[in-house]
This record gives structure tokens, C-alpha cells and sequence, in this order.
């Protein structure tokens, strides 16, 4: 690891005019430089196909970091280090021109040869890309290279294995940093924290002790103008195989022997070898889908997702996927651990709720109520933060339990600062920190779980679609999931249970 607290490298941005680079990767670098978390020595070359001079090129930087972060002073000085390389990624002549101003940039900035080259762009050129940076010489680098990849990683286990094997051609694998934003969240981080650095979880955190998990990540927005993409990707590729597992694998992993990112993925990896792998009948007990519905708010009417552009009208494209997870180990044999997202439903949110078992004996049974469960709460997004929820006396009434809430929540301390995912993803990569990337296994086995189940969803209609109106929750079958254990869903909406 490059463990500098300012490392200085060159970034080139493929498909610096997309909706990515321009969202989330300059307002995010900007907040890097503004922290103090960049050298003075860098430099951004950005690379698509329109024709931009540099002053324009960093005119759109400007504009783009104006939108998030509102006008700064030192911006002009920021921007100065933006290049542009006007550049088709599938046309062959074109790479050695880049080589040449990169080498230029190197010299200039004195960048030590360390170059990182993020693919912002549709998956289908990471493959021509990598090969290209190889073969026209563009890693041959004194210093590190390092490749970010954004999702998808590919679209099945197969087209996975396929680009990863061409993008090993070019990059070792502890050179390949594939974003999962998820685990760059300030929560999602938090989540082993919470775990080992506290003697009261710890112990409990077991099947003697837990009875079930749920992890929520629910959208108001629908898909968008990302038909095309979604179409063929649905919840259960777009979510499933790598934000909601990579939540699952945290919360259910054992104690790393150290916190670095070799550790770490080793536990990782075990969770998800023991994760149940579902076939066939299996899938239908363990997994619901749903598809949203039109419907109407404050009169106004609102698509549903077989309206949405560019998709077809008798999709059979999940936008919402439920699931039970089994975790076949010694901790969590017994444990289900329930996950539930989707678009287009009732409130953005994500939470995980940890429920813990009852106590053996209720002293303070009451005629037609049973105690609340003690519960953990991680709220991820919007609110960040943890819940804990008790049972203490109420005032004045001794024989009576009544939940209480005990409440940290980051929003209130450091909201102002709590730096942006990508920003945190991009300053590990600087420094060659790889813990919050996903690694080739953890890929390849997400992808082999959730293969089986697309497998006995392509092969069925689901007559059913729409299943659920737009602004709800989810389809009734998502609860009736639940309700066979013997649970329900904790409501994600407002996170007070009392
Ligand atoms: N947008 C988001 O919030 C998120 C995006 N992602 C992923 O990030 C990647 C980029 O997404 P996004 O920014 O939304 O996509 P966009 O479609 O907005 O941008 C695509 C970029 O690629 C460039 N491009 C397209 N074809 C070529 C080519 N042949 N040669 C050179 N440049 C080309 C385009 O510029 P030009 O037309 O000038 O060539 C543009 O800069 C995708 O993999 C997506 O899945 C992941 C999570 C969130
Ligand atoms: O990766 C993706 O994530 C977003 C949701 O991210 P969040 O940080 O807003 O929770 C999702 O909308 C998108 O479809 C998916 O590709």
C-alpha cells in the first residue's frame, strides 16, 4: 500500500463527459483538494469522443463541481490541473497520442509514473480499453497503475470470468479496484466498527442470540432514463449481486485476525461460500420479485415500469427483488437474513434491523402484549446513525415495559463534512487501500448465487407483473415471506418502532 496521506498520481477519466464523472468523481476529487487530501501534484486528463478544447473541458469541471458544491475561490486554481483528450476508446491509433501527453503530464506535474486509470464508461469497452493501455504502452509506468472498474462487472458469473480474465492481461488483480459505491458509505463502514469495537455486540451476535436480519434499500425513483441498461440488468444484477451482498457479508462476517483489506476479504469470502445456494422450488419459497405499476400521486398519474422509456410493454424485468439468505455456518445456522429493495417504492431509505430473541421469561407480560424485541438499527441513508431499542420502566408504572429509543446520529455531529462515497473510494485507491473494493472472489461467488436465481426467473413469466403500485412497499408477497417465520418487516420509513 501507498500509504501517503497526499499521494500524487495521474488520473485519466474515461467518459469524462458522462453523468458519472460530472455527478460524483469531480465534485468528489474537488472535495479531496479542498480537504487537503490531494498533492499539489496531480493531474485529471479526461478522455471521451466530442471534441472539447482543455478551456472548455474545464469550463464543464467548473459547472460540475459549481452544481454540488456551490462557488468556491480556489476552484480556478483546482481546475487548472483538468486536460482533456478528445479520444474514440475502440479506435486503435488513438492511444499513443495519450500515452504521449500522458508521459508530458508525468514529467510536468512530477508525478512519479503512478497513473490510475478509472473506466467511467458502458462496461462493454472495459475489456478493449484495458487491452489497449497495455499493449500501446500506457502502463509501462515507473510508479503504480491501478484500474477502477464500475459496475456492472459483467452480467452473469461467465461474461464476469470473461472480463476479468482480459482485464488480468493488463492489470494484476490487487491492481483492479472495482466500485461498489455501497462500501465507500459512511454506515456500510461502520457496520465492522459497530461489530468489533464493541464488547456488548460481540457476544450476540450469534443464533443463540439473533433471530433474524433485515436489510432494506428502498428508491423513490424508478429507472429513469436507464431503461436500456435496466431492461436487461434488474433489481437482482443491479442490487442484489453486489451492494446488498456486500451488506450481508459485513454483518455476518467473523472477526478479521487484522483490519487490512487482505483479512477482511478473506471473511468476506467465507460468508458468501456459506451462503445457501438456491435451486429450482427453492428459489420460489426464498425470493419474491416484483415490478412496479402505474399509479397516481396528488392526482397526478405515474408510470409504472412498463411505461418508462425504452422498455418493453410486457417486461419481465424485476424492479423489486425480497429474499430470504441462508447463511450455512456455525454463527448463523438458523439466522435468516431477509433483503428487500426496489424502485419506485414508498421512501428512500436504507436500514439494517437486528432483531435479537426474546428473553426466556417475560416478567412484565401484559394481558395481550408480548415485550418488543431489543432491536439494532443501522441507518445507512438518508439518516446516518444507530438505534438501539430497549425495554425500561415507564415513569410511575412499575409493572409495565416500555420501548425505548437510545439514538447516535452522525447527521447531527458531522454531517457537514461526512465525506461522499466516491470521495472516500477515490482517496483508497490514491493510497492503494483496497479493503472497500470488491475482489475478483467475492465477485465471482455473488455472481454464482444470484445466476441460479435469474436462471429460474428467465425461464418463467411472471404473470403476475405488475405486482406492485408505484409509491408502496412492495408486493404482498414480500411481507407473506416474512410472515411464514413468523416476522414482519420493520418499517423503514420513520425507524421509530416505539
Ligand atoms: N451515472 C451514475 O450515477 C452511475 C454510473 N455507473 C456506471 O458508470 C459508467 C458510466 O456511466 P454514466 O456516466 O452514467 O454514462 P454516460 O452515458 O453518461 O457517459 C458515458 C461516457 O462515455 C463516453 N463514451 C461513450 N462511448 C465512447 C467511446 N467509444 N470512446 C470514448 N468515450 C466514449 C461518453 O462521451 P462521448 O459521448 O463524448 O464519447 C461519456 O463521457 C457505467 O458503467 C455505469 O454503469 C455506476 C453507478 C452510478
Ligand atoms: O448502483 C446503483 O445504486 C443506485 C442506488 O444507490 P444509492 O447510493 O442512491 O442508494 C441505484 O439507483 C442504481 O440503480 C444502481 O445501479
Amino acid at each position: 500500500m501507498n500509504n501517503s496521506e497526499n499521494p500524487t498520481a495521474l488520473i485519466m477519466i474515461f467518459g469524462a463527459t458522462g453523468d458519472l464523472a460530472r455527478r460524483k468523481l469531480f465534485p468528489s476529487l474537488y472535495r479531496l483538494f479542498k480537504r487537503g487530501k490531494l498533492s499539489k501534484r496531480y493531474c485529471i486528463i479526461g478522455v471521451a469522443r466530442r471534441e472539447l478544447t482543455n478551456d472548455a473541458f474545464q469550463e464543464s469541471v467548473r459547472q460540475s463541481i459549481e452544481e454540488a458544491e456551490g462557488h468556491h475561490d480556489d476552484l480556478q486554481e483546482f481546475i487548472t490541473h483538468f486536460y482533456y483528450h478528445s479520444h474514440d476508446v475502440t479506435d486503435s491509433s488513438s492511444y499513443l497520442a495519450l500515452k504521449t501527453l500522458a508521459n508530458e503530464l508525468d514529467t510536468h506535474y512530477q508525478l512519479e509514473g503512478n497513473r490510475i486509470f478509472y473506466l467511467a464508461m458502458a462496461p462493454e469497452f472495459f475489456g478493449t480499453i484495458a487491452d489497449h493501455l497495455k499493449a500501446d504502452g500506457l502502463t509501462d509506468v515507473d510508479g503504480f497503475k491501478r484500474l477502477v472498474i464500475e459496475k456492472p462487472f459483467g452480467h452473469d458469473l461467465p461474461s464476469a470470468i470473461e472480463l476479468n480474465n482480459r482485464l488480468r492481461q493488463a492489470f494484476a488483480e490487487e491492481e483492479v479496484y472495482r466500485i461498489d459505491h455501497y462500501l465507500g458509505k459512511e454506515m456500510v463502514q461502520n457496520i465492522e466498527v459497530i461489530r468489533f469495537a464493541n464488547a456488548i455486540f460481540e457476544p450476540l451476535w450469534n443464533n443463540r442470540y439473533i433471530s433474524n436480519i433485515q436489510v432494506t434499500s428502498s428508491e423513490v425513483l424508478g429507472v429513469e432514463e436507464r431503461g436500456r441498461y435496466y431492461e436487461k440488468s434488474g433489481a437482482l444484477r443491479d442490487m442484489v449481486q453486489n451492494h446488498m451482498l456486500q451488506m450481508v457479508a459485513l454483518l455476518a462476517m467473523e472477526p478479521p485476525i487484522k483490519l487490512t483489506d487482505e483479512e477482511i476479504r478473506s471473511e468476506k469470502v467465507k460468508v458468501f461460500r456459506a451462503l445457501k445456494t438456491l435451486e429450482g422450488e427453492a428459489v420460489k419459497e426464498n425470493f419474491v420479485r416484483g415490478q412496479y405499476g402505474p399509479s397516481k400521486k396528488d392526482n397526478e398519474p405515474i408510470n409504472g415500469y412498463r411505461q418508462e422509456p425504452m422498455v418493453k410493454a410486457d417486461s419481465n424485468t424485476e424492479t423489486f427483488v425480497a429474499g430470504k439468505l441462508i447463511i450455512d455456518n456455525f454463527r448463523w445456522a438458523g439466522v435468516p437474513i431477509y433483503i428487500r429493495t426496489g424502485k419506485k417504492m414508498a421512501t428512500k431509505s436504507t436500514k439494517i434491523v437486528v432483531q435479537f430473541k426474546d428473553i426466556p421469561m417475560n416478567l412484565y407480560y401484559q394481558h395481550e402484549k408480548t415485550l418488543n424485541p431489543n432491536l439494532l438499527v443501522i441507518h445507512i441513508q438518508p439518516e446516518e446513525g444507530i438505534s438501539l431499542y430497549l425495554n425500561a420502566q415507564k415513569s410511575g408504572d412499575t409493572m409495565n415495559a416500555t420501548p425505548v429509543k437510545l439514538n447516535f446520529s452522525n447527521n447531527s455531529v458531522d454531517h457537514m463534512n461526512t465525506p461522499e462515497a466516491y470521495e472516500r473510494l477515490l482517496y483508497d485507491c490514491m493510497r492503494g487501500d483496497a479493503t472497500n473494493f470488491a475482489h475478483w472472489d467475492e465477485v465471482a461467488l455473488s455472481w454464482s448465487f444470484v445466476d441460479k436465481i435469474s436462471q429460474v426467473w428467465e425461464n418463467q413469466q411472471a404473470e403476475q407483473f405488475p405486482n406492485y403500485e408505484a409509491g408502496t412497499m412492495g408486493p404482498k408477497a414480500a411481507d407473506e415471506l416474512l410472515e411464514k417465520d413468523g416476522f414482519h418487516w420493520w418499517p423503514v420509513e420513520s425507524g421509530d418502532y416505539r
